[in-house]
């Protein structure tokens, strides 16, 4: 999302780097550089002019802070400017009503059955609430099969609608549905057409004046740029909508359509599709966004998106598992999963500050990535006895685990090896020294199979690798402290210097 203006804005602002201080000249070439990158991607040239005169303005003014260096300021007058572009404050939907209705509108193929379904997931997760489903397109068969399914994925119970019927009938059965149901908020997915066509224009204000929904949402695809404004125009003139959700931003580079957007319309983005998955819906915070495409990461969703993927009570479940040794492949499996749902590796180093320079270093940190799918396949091969007692794992097993997952019987080997060896490992840590003697805290095992640098995940921040939030499991990597008394932090060399201390006053003693 937007790499391609971030990296155009990065290169003009380290030119003010070596600059004594702001001037006409040196304000008037950098923001002629900023004027060509917003047009470069693909933001609205009115809504640039204006822009670029703002920044000008404020940059020669008062508004200046001595204290920051010229790149500083220049950036900071960007940010706050380029926050105000993408609509200022976040704006929050209009859940009034029992049932609070929502209305998806915009072009075939913009993905609004998508965004239907993603929104009934986020209503449900985010704001605790009932969804319900309501298929209105009754021109495309499959577009009321593919709700349904998505529903049936969801468990979000679906209005049967059928095709044949009026789309205004099916809405209005469809929210009353929905309240007997007692469900508490209802997505009414409406037809799309390839262009704007009055017909369909007439059908989308007779379900808004027959439904008076709380929020009608414009959906549009982030990669048809200015297009997507004008659309977006077009749609608002006649139904007046509330809101808007641009999708496959995972895929637009340039972000022209979602810069553009509330200058020409006046309508806030709501929401963004980040990709295919019913979970890659993002509330739209344009002070997190500046923020992401200056290159100054966004720490808060990569926050929520910890704590939205992590399940408190499980993970200390699983954390005293660990601490009995007891944790078994079924556990690992389930984090996992917890740590795919964080997203791509890729996309959480974009959310923390000042990975920009790291960029082509994250190339590398994909890898582990396709072995955690392999190590997840071959743990899904097992059957849950096997998952849950690894040393029933004979070699016929083993020959059906790597059949089942598609790998060599070496690989599901190494796997229960490196396991077994971990749990081990485990059992001397949290305790399980010989007696009289003080746990020792033993080697990390090598790497699962194929796994640069030990389990999916490690080096991540906050926690065990690959355990997200695991608790006591902090640190996991600088360890040197394990192995003492509890509440002691003295290290290892300092424990040396106090024994060798305690030999010499023997000695003299002695003498
Ligand atoms: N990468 C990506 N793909 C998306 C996103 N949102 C939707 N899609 C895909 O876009 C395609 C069209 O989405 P639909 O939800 O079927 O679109 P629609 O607007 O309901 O289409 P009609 O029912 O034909 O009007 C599907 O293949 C979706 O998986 C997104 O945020 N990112």
């Amino acid at each position: 999302m937007f790499e391609s203006l971030s990296d155009r804005l990065d290169s003009v602002f380290k030119k003010f780097k070596g600059q004594g201080r702001l001037d006409e000249n040196n304000i008037q070439q950098g923001l002629r550089e900023v004027r060509l990158a917003l047009l470069e991607a693909d933001v609205n040239f009115k809504v640039v002019k204006d822009f670029t005169e703002r920044v000008k303005e404020r940059c020669l003014g008062q508004d200046v802070q001595k204290s920051l260096t010229p790149g500083q300021q220049v950036i900071k007058i960007v940010n706050d400017e380029m926050t105000q572009l993408l609509g200022g404050e976040t704006q929050d939907v209009d859940l009034r009503g029992n049932p609070s209705v929502f209305m998806m509108v915009g072009l075939q193929g913009s993905g609004k059955t998508t965004s239907a379904a993603k929104l009934a997931l986020h209503f449900r997760r985010q704001r605790k609430m009932k969804p319900y489903l309501v298929p209105a397109d009754v021109y495309r068969p499959a577009a009321i099969d593919q709700l349904q399914t998505l529903g049936r994925q969801l468990d979000v119970p679906v209005f049967p609608s059928e095709v044949g019927m009026d789309p205004v009938d099916i809405c209005k059965q469809g929210i009353e549905a929905a309240r007997e149901a007692g469900c508490n908020v209802v997505l009414l997915d409406t037809a799309g057409r390839l262009q704007i066509d009055e017909k369909l224009m007439d059908e989308l204000a007779n379900i808004k004046d027959a439904c008076t929904p709380n929020e009608i949402l414009f959906v549009a695809d982030a990669m048809i740029g200015q297009e997507a404004v004008n659309v977006a125009k077009s749609f608002d003139e006649k139904l007046d909508i509330s809101g808007v959700i641009l999708t496959k931003m995972d895929g637009d580079a340039r972000g022209g359509a979602a810069l553009s957007i509330k200058s020409v319309t006046g309508k806030s983005l709501k929401f963004v599709g980040m990709g295919e998955k019913v979970s890659d819906l993002e509330v739209f915070h344009p002070d997190r966004i500046a923020s992401r495409i200056l290159g100054m990461g966004d720490v808060l969703t990569l926050i929520e998106k910890a704590q939205s993927s992590i399940d408190q009570e499980e993970a200390e479940e699983i954390g005293k598992k660990f601490q009995r040794a007891e944790f078994d492949f079924e556990d690992f499996r389930t984090q996992m999963r917890r740590l795919k749902k964080l997203g791509s590796i890729e996309g959480l180093l974009k959310l923390i500050p000042g990975m920009r320079g790291l960029k082509d270093k994250i190339g590398e940190l994909s890898v582990p990535e396709k072995d955690m799918a392999r190590i997840e396949a071959i743990i899904s091969s097992m059957t849950m006895e096997e998952r849950r007692n690894p040393s029933v794992i004979n070699p016929s097993r083993k020959a059906r685990i790597a059949k089942g997952s598609g790998v060599a019987v070496s690989d599901v080997n190494q796997l229960v090896k490196n396991f077994e060896q971990m749990r081990k490992m485990m059992k001397k840590m949290m305790g399980g020294g010989s007696k009289g003697k003080k746990p020792r805290m033993p080697r990390m095992p090598k790497g699962l199979p194929g796994m640069p640098g030990g389990m999916p995940g490690a080096g991540l921040p906050g926690g065990m690798p690959g355990m997200p939030g695991m608790p006591g499991m902090e640190g996991m990597e600088g360890m040197e402290g394990m192995g003492s008394r509890p509440g002691s932090t003295k290290s290892k060399t300092q424990r040396k210097k106090r024994k060798k201390t305690a030999g010499r006053n023997k000695k003299k003693k002695k003498k």
